[in-house]
């Protein structure tokens, strides 16, 4: 839930440049584009381990399974547009999920916690403290419920990490707050002592995450420093005396805040502060372990100023808290040591017994949260756009009394909610596939098996989780106000729930790395692979997602050269002109760059003025083409009778994100006459008019249970105005008389 950007951690940019050394093998270099499976078969052969376990899993999952525990939807006014479509939605449901049991869990999760008293819907907000007290007792209700089991604990590394990513899943979409205290109180916590720690720490480790017998938080912002890390300066000095480290904040700027779960509950912190030895010598942030209450009375330790930050704009369960540490001790073994420690006598010595290992772990800390937030993302579009879609099909507006026209019928109304449906689709079938290819990687090199490339591996995926979490998180945004709005007034109800869903949302464009500042890393790597190739050298990209770059020149002669919408319609087609675009765009951000450059600038003032309309232009691009490949292969491996209405997606949200780029497509010279933009945009139109008949149960599949989604105008069964009614009617106080119509009949006398 926070920023954690490498450069913060000075420890991890000295593993990379150890590990460099050892690193030796070069992978070959294919193009991923012109045929997807090719792609998988030729990608880096030391990685082919990782892909037959994935195909024989993507190939064994689609046998009949028994989904009778998904409930059927209700017959009712839905059924116009259920009757048309050309796939069960269950099996797109499957399909989108990628694994049956996962499947099964989620819906065991929402099961167990619709029946469950302390998790059912408030009519009105209660209050903020109320609202933290109860996502307190829902967190201590789910480590009751042990939905993750010894036996998912004990299992491998990447069963046990995405079962519980489904259970954060499952969880987020019900109670967002309860999910985030969770991911910050339980798994960013555990994780990274799994990470930065030792032997040592492993108590803690299963405190929190096996036996739940902790609430920590993750302290790393300060009052004046966000998304610069490094210039942090709460410190911490070691004490040869008492064998301790010293904590101290200078002053109210260097108090940690917006620490989750640090304002009123959190027993222990992960503290990140300024490592000084007895010689005075700064060694940069560390991680330390830091006791903060007493856990039988809460009560805060003395030393320690801890405060709540009070209401925010959403997830208002969470108690984000400040801190400032007046010399605070802590023992010297609180050091999380994995990297780098200090002896008792005071002397700094890094450790690096295992280099593969450490640097596993580094990737895991610093992009699994990341992932865990492009997940939720997926589940928050995907219930954002079953409430507009289900609204848009039963909502009427216009046309003969006994006939009118429902809104889905509108051109309009398609073109503004159809791309978001897409993208929810395609989303979803990215990071699937992307968690898969990570999870496999980290596992196979915590278990010390060796990946070869790792060095260049843990940069492309940091690349790509930088611009991605900044893609997703942004659409989400977007829709979120999108939906609201095709919703007309009755989405501005709060009982509609996309105002909760997007306030809830909406922090996670800031949090685990503020988009704008993080996706500016992605473009720092794409250039150094468009540089090398310059240079006559192999892009470093083990994953395969920019081996094309080598082909930059004869990639941007290429020029727009369809005549009908149908030669559109195509992966080919939109993955080609995404390439074009990617090499347009990288060249001419590198100019820019080296001008700026080249009139004496730093490095860093040459980013920052080549940010606008380049670089960033550029990450949005590569993510959404990293979306596309990504998706595109798992789509080819779904069941036949998937695959016409995920073509139709795929295209959709394809041919949609390039509309957006048409101006660097026109100024790049990729095409001059006006036939680019006039036959995009009708391929756009067409597809959306197409998609008309499936669209309601593409929604069904993406959407969670009618008590998850929480939304009087999205229920499933379609009866909106009896669901409207209910609502108005059962409002607590709706026919009384205001309590307070004296105040009113007073001010007339
Ligand atoms: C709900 C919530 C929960 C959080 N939980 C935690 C937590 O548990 N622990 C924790 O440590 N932190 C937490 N945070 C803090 C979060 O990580 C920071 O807010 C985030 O890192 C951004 O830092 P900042 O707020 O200081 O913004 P700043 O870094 O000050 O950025 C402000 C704006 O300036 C822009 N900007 C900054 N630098 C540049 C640049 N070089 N070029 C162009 N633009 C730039 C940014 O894009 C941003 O729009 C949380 C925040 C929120 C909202």
């Amino acid at each position: 839930m926070l920023l954690l950007l490498p450069e913060a951690i000075g420890a991890f940019t000295f593993v990379e440049d150890v590990w460099r050394e050892f690193s030796t093998f070069r992978s070959p270099r294919h193009d991923c584009q012109s045929d997807q499976s090719t792609y998988w078969r030729h990608r880096d052969r030391k990685c082919s381990v990782i892909i037959s376990v994935y195909k024989f899993s993507l190939n064994s999952r689609f046998a009949m399974e028994d989904l009778s525990f998904i409930p059927n939807m209700l017959n009712g006014p839905l059924d116009v547009y259920r009757n048309t479509s050309s796939f069960d939605w269950k099996r797109l449901k499957l399909a989108l999920e990628g694994d049956f049991q996962l499947l099964r869990l989620k819906y065991k999760i929402w099961e167990t916690l619709e029946n469950d008293p302390l998790f059912a819907h408030n009519i009105v907000t209660p209050p903020v403290e109320e609202q933290k007290r109860i996502t307190q007792m829902q967190l201590q209700k789910i480590n009751q419920y042990k939905f993750l089991t010894d036996e998912i604990f004990n299992a491998g590394y990447k069963k046990r990490t995405r079962t519980l990513m489904t259970i954060n899943e499952a969880v987020q979409s019900l109670a967002p707050s309860v999910s985030v205290k969770m991911a910050i109180g339980i798994y960013l916590f555990s994780n990274a002592i799994l990470s930065l720690g030792t032997e040592r720490h492993r108590q803690f480790y299963e405190a929190t995450i096996k036996d739940r017998k902790y609430v920590a938080s993750f302290a790393l912002t300060e009052i004046a420093h966000g998304s610069d890390a490094k210039l942090m300066r709460t410190t911490s000095t070691y004490d040869p005396n008492t064998k301790e480290f010293v904590i101290h904040t200078p002053d109210f700027e260097a108090a940690k805040c917006w620490v989750g779960n640090l304002g009123r509950t959190c027993t222990h912190t992960l503290l990140f502060a300024q490592l000084i030895t007895p010689d005075g010598k700064n060694h940069g942030l560390h991680g330390f372990l830091v006791p903060i209450r007493d856990p039988h009375t809460l009560e805060v330790y003395p030393g320690l100023i801890v405060g709540d930050m009070g209401e925010k704009i959403g997830v208002n369960g969470i108690d984000n808290g400040f801190i400032m540490f007046n010399k605070y001790r802590i023992p010297r073994v609180n050091l999380l040591n994995r990297t780098a420690d200090v002896t008792e006598e005071g002397v700094y010595e890094s450790s690096f017994s295992e280099p593969s290992r450490i640097l596993g772990a580094a990737l895991e800390n610093l992009s699994a949260g990341r992932i865990g937030i492009m997940q939720e993302s997926c589940h928050s579009i995907s219930s954002l756009v079953a409430i507009a879609i289900r609204y848009a099909a039963t909502r009427k507006q216009f046309g003969e009394r006994q006939n009118e026209t429902a809104l889905i019928e509108y051109e309009l109304h398609q073109w503004r909610l159809f791309g978001y449906v897409a993208a929810a689709v395609v989303f979803r079938f990215y990071l699937q596939n992307f968690a898969n290819v990570y999870l496999q990687i980290v596992e196979k090199s915590n278990s010390g098996d060796g990946v070869d490339n790792l060095t260049e591996a843990v940069s492309e995926i940091h690349a790509m989780v930088s611009c991605s979490k900044p893609l997703l998180t942004w659409t989400v945004l977007e829709a979120a106000q999108q939906c609201r709005e095709a919703c007309g007034g009755h989405g501005y109800l709060k009982v509609a729930n996309i105002g909760d869903i997007r306030s809830n949302h909406e922090p996670t464009v800031t949090y685990e790395g503020d988009n704008n500042v993080l996706s500016q890393q992605t473009g720092n790597w794409l250039l150094k692979q468009y540089e090398a190739v310059l240079n006559g050298h192999d892009v470093d990209s083990p994953l395969g997602t920019v081996t094309f770059l080598k082909d930059f020149k004869a990639i941007l002669n290429g020029t727009f050269t369809c005549k009908t919408t149908d030669e559109m319609k195509n992966p080919k087609f939109i993955l080609s002109t995404y390439k074009w675009l990617l090499c347009w765009l990288i060249k001419y951000t590198h100019e820019k760059n080296e001008a700026e450059l080249a009139k004496g600038l730093t490095k860093m003032q040459a980013r920052s003025r080549s940010q606008v309309y380049r670089w960033r232009n550029l990450t949005k691009v590569y993510a959404e083409y990293l979306a596309l490949v990504f998706c595109l292969e798992s789509i080819e491996k779904t069941e036949a009778q998937l695959l016409p209405v995920l073509n139709k997606l795929f295209c959709l949200y394809g041919l949609w994100s390039l509309d957006k780029h048409l101006v660097e497509m026109y100024q790049g010279g990729f095409s001059k006459g006006e036939e680019l933009a006039r036959l995009l945009r009708a391929a756009i139109l067409e597809m959306c008019a197409d998609l008309k008949t499936e669209v309601v149960s593409v929604v069904d599949a993406l959407a969670p249970t009618d008590f998850v989604l929480n939304s009087v105008l999205g229920k499933s069964d379609g009866n909106l105005y009896q669901h409207l009614q209910k609502a108005f009617f059962s409002h607590p106080g709706a026919f009384e008389r205001a309590s307070w119509w004296r105040d009113v009949v007073k001010s007339k006398l």
